[in-house]
C-alpha cells in the first residue's frame, strides 16, 4: 500500500486526532472549570483542524498563512469576485404595499433563514402569517420580532412535518387561527452533506421524510382541505439545483427533492381545477446558518463555489423572498407548474462542457486561434 504522508497531512491528522482525545477528555472530567477549559482547547483544536483541512484543499499564498492559523479567521466568509459590483444584490422588497392585504400565508421552516426572509415580505405586504416548525421557541421569537416590525400578526405553531398527524393538528390550530391559507410555501427541509456509502437507513429516511414526505403531507392535507372549502390558494416548493441534476454527497437530499419537484409539477396539472397553483424556485447557494452548517462545516467549499458563480457571489435571503413574493401573488396568477431557478449563474456554468475555459488568459487565446488557424485545409 502507499501511504502517501505529507508533512500537512501529517499535521492535519495529529489536530484531528488531538481533538478527539480532548474531546473525549471533555466528557470524563466532571469539574465545571477543567470541563470549560477543555471546551475552549477543543473549539480551538476543531478550528485549527479546520484551517489545515481547508489549506489542503486549496492552498493559501504566503501573506494569508499567519491568518490561517488564527482561529479567528478559520471560518471567515470568502469574498465575492470583482464582476460581483456589476450585479448588487437589491434587498428592498419589490411588491407594492398592500399585495398581500388580507391573505393568509402559511410558511414551513418559516422561523429561520429563507423561510424568515420570506414570511417577512409577506408579512410585511400585509399578510397574516402562520410559521411551523419543530422549535416553538425559534419560531416564537421570529414571529414576536416580525411582527413588531410589521404591525401585521405573525402565529408560531409547533410541527413537525414528518408526522402526518402532527401536520393534521397544525393546520386545526391554523383554521381556527387565521382559517384557511392564499398562499403556502414548503421551504422546511434537512440536510447534510457526507458520503453515501456512510448514510445509514435512518440517515436516509431522515431526510426524505423532512423534504418529500413532510412537503407531501403538507401539500396533501391542505389541498384537501382547501377543495372541501371551494378555496384558492398558491403553494410554492423551495427545492435547489440539483434536484435536477442530482449530486454526490447529498444524495438523500437531492432524491427528496427532486421528488418535491415530481409532486408540484404533477398537482400543477392535476389540481387546477380547484383553483389551485404549484410552483418551485431553486436556489443556488445563499448564506444561512442551517445550510451552511450542514453543508460546508469547515469554510473549505465556499471560495470554489463561488469561484463558478457567473454573478461571482452569493445569493442572498431577500432575493429568494422578492421571487417567492412574484410567485405567490395576484400578479402571477397565469404561473402554475413552474420551476424558477435563481443562482447567479451557477447551474448552467456547472453544465456546460467548455466553461472552464473562463481561466484561459488573452495570451493563451491568442496562441490557441493561431493552432486552430494553422489547421486550415488540413
Ligand atoms: C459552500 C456552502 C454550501 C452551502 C450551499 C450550497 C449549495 C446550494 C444548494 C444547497 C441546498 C441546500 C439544501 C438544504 O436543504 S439546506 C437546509 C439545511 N437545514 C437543515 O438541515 C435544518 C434541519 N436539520 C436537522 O435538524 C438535522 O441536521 C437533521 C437533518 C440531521 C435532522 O435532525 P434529527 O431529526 O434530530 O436527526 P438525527 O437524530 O440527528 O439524525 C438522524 C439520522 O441521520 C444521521 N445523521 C445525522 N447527521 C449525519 C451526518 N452528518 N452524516 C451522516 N449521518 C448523519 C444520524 O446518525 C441518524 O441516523 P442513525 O442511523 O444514527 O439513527
Ligand atoms: N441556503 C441555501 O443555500 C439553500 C437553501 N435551499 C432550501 O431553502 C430552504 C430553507 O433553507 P435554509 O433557510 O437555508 O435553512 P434552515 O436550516 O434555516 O431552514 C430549514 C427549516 O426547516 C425547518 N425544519 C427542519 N426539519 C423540520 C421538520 N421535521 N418539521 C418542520 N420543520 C422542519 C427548520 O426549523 P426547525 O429546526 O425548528 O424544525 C428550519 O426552520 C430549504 O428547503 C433548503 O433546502 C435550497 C438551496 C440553497
Amino acid at each position: 500500500m502507499n501511504f502517501d504522508l505529507s508533512h500537512e497531512k501529517l499535521f492535519t491528522y495529529l489536530l484531528i486526532l488531538c481533538s478527539i482525545i480532548i474531546s473525549f477528555g471533555g466528557v470524563v472530567r466532571t469539574h465545571k472549570t477543567t470541563y470549560r477549559a477543555c471546551a475552549v482547547g477543543r473549539l480551538n483544536m476543531a478550528a485549527a483542524a479546520a484551517v489545515v483541512f481547508r489549506r489542503n484543499l486549496f492552498p493559501l499564498k504566503l501573506g494569508q498563512k499567519a491568518c490561517a492559523l488564527h482561529s479567528s479567521c478559520a471560518l471567515r466568509d470568502a469574498d465575492p469576485l470583482p464582476q460581483a459590483s456589476f450585479f448588487p444584490p437589491n434587498d428592498a422588497t419589490m411588491l407594492p404595499p398592500g399585495s398581500f392585504s388580507d391573505k393568509v400565508a402559511f410558511v414551513t421552516g418559516g422561523g429561520t433563514g429563507l423561510g424568515r426572509a420570506m414570511t417577512q415580505g409577506l408579512s410585511q405586504l400585509g399578510a397574516t402569517c402562520v410559521i411551523a416548525s419543530r422549535k416553538l421557541e425559534v419560531l416564537q421569537k421570529t414571529a414576536e420580532e416580525i411582527t413588531a416590525q410589521t404591525g401585521n400578526k405573525v402565529f408560531p405553531v409547533a410541527c413537525d412535518v414528518r408526522d402526518p398527524a402532527a401536520v393534521a393538528q397544525c393546520l386545526d390550530q391554523m383554521e381556527k387561527l387565521t382559517g384557511l391559507p392564499d398562499v403556502v410555501i414548503n421551504n422546511a427541509a434537512g440536510n447534510f452533506v457526507s458520503p453515501s456509502e456512510k448514510l445509514s437507513p435512518n440517515g436516509w429516511k431522515t431526510i426524505v421524510d423532512i423534504v418529500l414526505n413532510g412537503t407531501a403531507f403538507v401539500t396533501l392535507e391542505l389541498g384537501k382541505r382547501l377543495i372541501r372549502q371551494d378555496k384558492g390558494a398558491s403553494f410554492l416548493a423551495i427545492t435547489t439545483i440539483y434536484a435536477e441534476s442530482g449530486s454526490g454527497f447529498v444524495v438523500p437530499s437531492a432524491s427528496a427533492k427532486a421528488g418535491v419537484e415530481a409532486l408540484y409539477k404533477s398537482l400543477a396539472a392535476e389540481w387546477g381545477r380547484y383553483g389551485l397553483r404549484f410552483n418551485i424556485i431553486q436556489p443556488g447557494p445563499i448564506r444561512t446558518k442551517g445550510a451552511f452548517s450542514r453543508l460546508d462545516p469547515t469554510g473549505a467549499f465556499e471560495k470554489s463555489m463561488i469561484g463558478r458563480i457567473p454573478v461571482g457571489r452569493l445569493g442572498t435571503p431577500n432575493e429568494i423572498k422578492n421571487l417567492a413574493l412574484y410567485m405567490s401573488s395576484h400578479y402571477a396568477t397565469w404561473m402554475s407548474g413552474a420551476v424558477v431557478r435563481l443562482d447567479g449563474g451557477e447551474y448552467v456554468s456547472m453544465a456546460g462542457e467548455f466553461n472552464d475555459l473562463r481561466k484561459v488568459s488573452k495570451q493563451q487565446w491568442d496562441l490557441i486561434e493561431a493552432m486552430i488557424r494553422q489547421t486550415k485545409g488540413s
